[in-house]
């Protein structure tokens, strides 16, 4: 099986994007030990902290963040890094030209039950003499990603990525350290019978996805006239994985629950990377109203509606948005 150095190189990566990414995936093997170690390691639980967004942070988002942050830092290969975890952008090499925006451990909920979470990343470029005490030059739109990608804590740790040229997995091989392509192209089913939504906020959800949902569980006796199994994994990362795999469509909609919050992911560490794997793999992935990869976005932590996976099912799903 191919090492995953060699496969970047052949689709044309330059050097420096090539140790970028090894850099990311030498913390996220410490995440992944860390995560594989449980109880055992010390750091299940929550901090008595909130991030800049009022989510209660967890001892394990706050080490992974770190090691994260220490290691791009470190590397001298990034000019800034925008982390969930962070209240503003972090500069590092002045003279770098590759930001990275991450979700260091995506569906904190989950530690303490045991459960799929994952690390999700942005990898962007700006210009050399841009400021990189600037938060500004993280605002692009997510086409401008060079690759995107995320690491999957379950049985086994994977890794998707893209760098433009189709969606691969990687598994990591933890007796050699190595990750080794598994899926040279994942290739998403344009149909699907599977959706994943938290459906606690049915009452909160717009009239249009209240009609789509309500017509997805009608089954064979309503308009769609087929059956549908539901799944929901309460971290992005594992619902996407899912759908990559198998397709299918995971959503996470606008809702009036918090009048402050209407939606749930963030765009820029969320919703983008996750955009351009689920694309590249000939999946959609949209808001209800516009592309994921075309928002021009206005701040760091913003939020967006989330629809994504099979394409004929994302467009039925936006057919009861228009
Ligand atoms: O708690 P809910 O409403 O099920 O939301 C789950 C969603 O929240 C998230 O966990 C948010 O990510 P974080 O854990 O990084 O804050 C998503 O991964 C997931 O899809
Ligand atoms: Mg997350
Ligand atoms: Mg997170």
């Amino acid at each position: 099986m191919r090492r995953l150095p060699p496969v970047l190189v052949e689709d044309g990566c330059s050097r420096e994007l090539v140790s970028l990414i090894r850099t990311i995936l030498a913390a996220c093997k410490e995440i992944s030990f860390r995560v594989g170690q449980g109880a055992l390691s010390g750091v299940l639980g929550s901090t008595l902290d909130e991030n800049i967004q009022g989510e209660t942070q967890k001892k394990l988002d706050v080490l992974s963040n770190q090691l994260l942050k220490d290691i791009l830092l470190e590397s001298g290969y990034v000019k800034a890094i925008a982390s969930e975890e962070e209240d503003s952008t972090v500069a590092g090499n002045p003279n770098a030209t590759y930001i990275v925006a991450f979700d260091p451990l995506d569906g904190s909920s989950n530690i303490d039950i045991n459960s799929l979470v994952g690390t999700i990343f942005s990898i962007m470029t700006v210009d050399k003499d841009a400021d990189a005490n600037d938060p500004a030059i993280f605002l692009q739109p997510g086409h401008k990603q060079v690759a995107a990608g995320y690491v999957l804590y379950g049985p086994s740790t994977m890794l998707a990525l893209t760098t433009g040229k189709g969606t691969r997995i990687f598994t990591l091989d933890k007796t050699h350290g190595s990750f080794l392509l598994t899926h040279e192209f994942a290739s998403i089913p344009a149909d699907t019978k599977e959706f994943a939504i938290n459906a606690s906020n049915q009452r909160f959800w717009t009239p249009a996805m209240q009609n789509y949902v309500a017509d997805l569980l009608a089954g064979d006796a309503g308009p769609r006239g087929k059956n549908f199994n539901m799944r929901w994994i309460a971290a992005m990362v594992g619902d996407v994985h899912r759908v990559l795999s198998r397709g299918g469509l995971f959503t996470y909609p606008e809702d009036t629950k918090d009048p402050n919050k209407p939606y749930k992911l963030r765009l820029l560490y969320e919703a983008n990377p996750m955009a351009m794997l689920i694309e590249q793999a000939g999946g959609l992935a949209h808001t209800g109203t516009e592309r994921i990869l075309d928002i021009e976005p206005k701040e760091i932590h913003q939020r967006v509606a989330v629809i994504l996976g099979s394409k004929n099912e994302v467009e039925a799903c936006l057919g009861y948005h228009k």
